[in-house]
């Protein structure tokens, strides 16, 4: 089997080793120089990695690829989920399969010039686009399957649609036939948001797979599904991801530590989303608060913390750059989390949130690494630096060099 020697990067731990792959794995991982790991080595068949990070790949755990780069086509909103949820609507009318294919794709070419290697995009298939945007997203799936891993979630839903929960429920079916491969919502924006939770649950218990739902995307105390919805975990056999759950963030200390328990009893998942719940939340009290749920409680109660980048350059959020680092600082400044840890939540935690196998430079597991010039992980959470090399199951997927007129990117897929 071809091999492939990656000589002399560091890890996060400081250790500085060669990286041996084989075919789609990680075969062994030797102190550097070890005479072992590169005899046998015929010339071309290695990459000096001196100076880079090397760490499994990043993993986006929850996108909006249907609404990405649209944000110039709406007028700017009041800056509320409820204002871009309306603004939105304006959009769809012209939103062509090419139009999604080609924003998804270059969203995803991105994502992996950036380091990623596998995504969880929720795509809506409410009453105005049925399974279109699911069907025009699994052909990019499919054209893109060399490069990256991308997981659908059937978005269903919105405020206003005037739809029941027994319409909602044939759009997630048909969604789920046209090719998503997870159940989503939006309860808390319904007009009976424990039945639309409960419907979402019922409908992904039934066919057998996994749910992730925006969940409680409000500052409103008041709002609180995740309660709910760790009472309905413990009742199906399917993994559950709580995205968003801003809410749990404006709840009393003990309120909050008693739903991270209750969460983490029941085995769910959370993502949270710092740049569109920065932008989206609180703005219309002062002082201002910060739109994030309550990371540390989940973390204290053992929940599963992952982060994400949510939507980009769209009405949710016109800014985002495509890149778990910046997800990563986010985590550190807004959601008070060291380096360390919100490397993890945009990487090992968030594989394990969507499902995957672990990957990284460890012997036997998946070869979707990412080599980034960095002196250790807060440099890289801090700098982000441009220069990094990205591999897929044994196979390199992108590179980006940068010379003195910037960044040149070559994404290889
Ligand atoms: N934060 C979000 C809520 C609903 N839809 C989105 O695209 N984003």
């Amino acid at each position: 089997m071809a091999a492939h020697l990656l000589r002399g990067a560091h890890l996060a731990s400081g250790e500085r080793v060669d990286v041996r792959i084989e075919g789609e794995q990680v075969a062994a991982v030797l102190p550097a120089g070890t005479p072992d790991s590169s005899t046998d080595e015929p010339a071309g068949s290695s990459t000096d990695l001196t100076g880079y990070l090397l760490a499994g790949a990043f993993v986006e755990p929850h996108a909006h690829l249907d609404k990405v780069f649209t944000a110039d086509r709406v007028p700017t909103g009041d800056g509320t989920l409820a204002g871009a949820m309306a603004g939105y609507q304006t959009i769809l009318a012209d939103a062509s399969d090419a139009d999604v294919q080609s924003r998804a794709r270059r969203a995803l070419r991105t994502l992996v010039s950036n380091g990623t290697t596998a995504v969880r995009s929720h795509v809506g298939c409410g009453r105005l686009l049925g399974v279109r945007a699911v069907l025009s997203l699994v052909a990019v799936r499919e054209d893109l399957r060399d490069l990256v891993d991308l997981e659908l979630v059937a978005h269903v839903g919105g405020p206003g649609a005037g739809e029941t929960w027994r319409v909602h429920r044939r759009r997630l079916t048909d969604a789920l036939d046209a090719g998503a491969d997870v159940v989503g919502g939006n309860p808390s924006n319904e007009a009976d948001p424990v039945a639309a939770l409960e419907e979402c649950v019922a409908v992904a218990a039934e066919r057998g797979v996994p749910v992730d739902l925006h969940v409680d995307e409000t500052t409103d105390p008041s709002m609180l599904l995740l309660r709910r919805l760790a009472v309905l975990a413990t009742q199906v056999g399917v993994p559950v991801t709580a995205s968003h759950c801003v809410s749990l963030g404006f709840q009393d200390p003990g309120v909050a530590a008693d739903v991270a328990a209750e969460v983490a009893a029941a085995g769910v998942s959370v993502v949270t989303l710092p740049a569109t719940n920065l932008y989206l939340q609180g703005r219309r009290t002062w002082p201002r608060p910060r739109g994030l749920t309550a990371v540390d409680a989940l973390l204290a109660a053992g929940v599963r913390v992952a982060a994400g980048g949510d939507n980009v350059r769209d009405p949710f959020n016109p800014a985002g750059r495509l890149d778990p680092l910046e997800t990563a600082s986010l985590a550190v400044t807004a959601a008070h989390q060291s380096p360390e840890r919100a490397w993890s939540m945009i990487g090992t935690d968030a594989r394990a949130v969507i499902g995957h196998p672990p990957a990284g430079p460890v012997p036997g597991a998946r070869a979707d690494l990412v080599a980034i010039r960095a002196d250790s992980v807060g440099d890289a959470v801090a700098l982000a630096s441009a220069e990094r090399l990205v591999w897929r199951a044994g196979r390199l997927v992108a590179r980006t060099a940068v010379d003195r007129s910037g960044p040149v990117h070559e994404v290889t897929g």
